[in-house]
């Protein structure tokens, strides 16, 4: 199958240099490829190169597109160069509502950059706190300056009879990594010195340095036409990672940008963390995940897996109780704390593991709201412990840039058929106290 490689940009002249700068590379492409059979395979064909006019469909569904986004709209912020597996998944990114908008920005914008970013001790560089961070509060939103597909295409390699499976992965990584040439080559000089600063831990396995410094600093982004899209950032990137990660992090599709916001309260000098596998998964499955970058994670969870392997089972086994809660707010025979006791449990056992970036966490704080209300209207309880566990997990709703419309319809929702169970209840107690039992 033939390799067409697609350009789309608006920028005439920047079309020009840069099919002239591909052109060059196509040539030494051609060169290398001559090598190819000696790796193994055989290339099913020579790049095509197409430059698409700007506004004109373009006409061969399934070939690569190059584009830099987002076209027109704030690009002090950074452009993104993009490698996309089709121009229906441009469509996708480009069609996305409201696209493209200005980053979005921490309220006060006289506020000193919250992070700096620095050496850490056995981990390279790092990001620390510049300051206290409050919890919710936004620590950075970055473009990336590059994203392309998590898993490469590589359809129009032929194999020969004779491929072992390490020259499949080698003529893998070859080819990807002429793919991230073409992209690469259409960084500005700034962004390119940026990219080729990252750290790479794919050194060794066959990956080529622009391979190797993508598959060491993305973040999945978002998914197009199905397939799973990474960002590679000048500072996101930086972030080094823990099992017990002191942020969450959300791509927001209309800016193109990633946020990061503190999970928790984070001291001044404390270092910010992401998660880079799940942090709810057993100590062997994160250890396994971790080892392509490199990283023998020593966290206090890694260091005592026994015991954190048994909290983080049990923590990630949390189930939607909505229907146990309104069920037992329903039914008089049920004591107060049948539900409460345990979600508060599960709750402070996930801050004392720090698992606050969890979804398991979101969803403890949401039935100890519902609970709370229930109880509330039993009158075991106050409005303002309601109000502490509502306002949180609306804060979380925020920071995940969740539809407010959607939130709300479902907060109303659940609120509204957890309280008719409670008045429910209230009314047979009332009832109750008119008509003693005979018994
Ligand atoms: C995305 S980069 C993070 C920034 C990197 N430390 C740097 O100097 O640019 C990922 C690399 O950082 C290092 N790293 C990240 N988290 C680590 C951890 N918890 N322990 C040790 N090394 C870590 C590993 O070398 C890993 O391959």
């Amino acid at each position: 199958m033939a390799t067409k490689v697609k350009v789309q940009e608006t920028n005439e002249e920047l079309f020009r240099q840069m099919e002239e700068k591909s052109l060059k590379l196509m040539e030494e492409f051609k060169i290398q490829d001559s090598t190819s059979e000696s790796r193994g395979y055989i290339r099913g064909a020579a790049f095509k190169y197409q430059v698409v006019p700007v506004g004109q469909p373009t006409p061969d569904e399934g070939a690569l597109v190059y584009t830099t986004q987002p076209q027109g709209c704030e690009p002090e912020a950074g452009m993104v160069e993009c490698i996309l597996h089709s121009s229906a998944a441009k469509k996708e990114l480009v069609d996305y509502p409201g696209y493209p908008t200005p980053i979005p920005r921490a309220a006060d914008l006289t506020a000193p950059c919250p992070y700096r970013i620095v050496e850490i001790p056995s981990k390279g560089l790092g990001m620390v706190a510049a300051r206290d961070l409050r919890f919710g509060e936004l620590i950075i939103s970055e473009r990336p300056l590059l994203i392309s597909p998590q898993i490469s295409k590589i359809d129009f390699i032929k194999w020969t009879n004779t491929t072992t499976p390490r020259q499949k992965q080698e003529a893998a990584c070859f080819e990807s990594e002429k793919i991230y040439k073409v992209a690469f080559e259409r960084m500005d000089p700034e962004a390119k010195e940026t990219y080729m600063k990252l750290h790479n831990s794919h050194k060794h396995d066959g990956s080529g340095p622009l391979l190797g410094v993508s598959r060491t600093n993305s973040y999945g982004v978002f998914a197009l036409q199905g397939d799973e899209y990474g960002g590679v950032f000048k500072d996101a990137s930086r972030i080094n990672h823990s099992c017990s990660p002191n942020t969450i992090r959300h791509f927001d599709r209309p800016s193109l940008a990633m946020l990061m916001v503190a999970a928790r309260p984070i001291k001044e000098g404390e270092e910010i963390t992401a998660h880079y596998c799940d942090p709810l998964a057993p100590y062997a499955a994160r250890r396994k995940s971790l080892k392509p970058y490199g990283i023998r994670c020593d966290c206090p969870a890694c260091l005592d897996p026994v015991k954190s392997d048994k909290i983080r089972y049990r923590i990630s086994c949390v189930k939607d109780a909505i229907p146990a809660i309104i069920k037992w707010a329903g039914n008089p025979k049920l004591p107060d704390h049948l539900l409460l006791g345990p979600s508060l449990e599960l709750l402070e056992l996930m801050e004392a593991e720090g698992l606050e970036a969890s979804k398991a966490y979101e969803q403890v704080l949401y039935h100890l709201f519902l609970i709370y209300s229930a109880l509330v209207i039993r009158g075991k309880s106050e409005p303002s412990e309601v109000r502490i566990y509502q306002e949180k997990w609306i804060q979380l709703q925020t920071m995940r840039r969740r539809d407010r419309e959607d939130v709300c319809a479902q907060l109303m929702e659940d609120t509204i058929r957890v309280a008719f169970a409670a008045q429910q209840h209230l009314g047979e107690m009332k009832m109750e106290e008119v008509e003693p039992r005979r018994d």
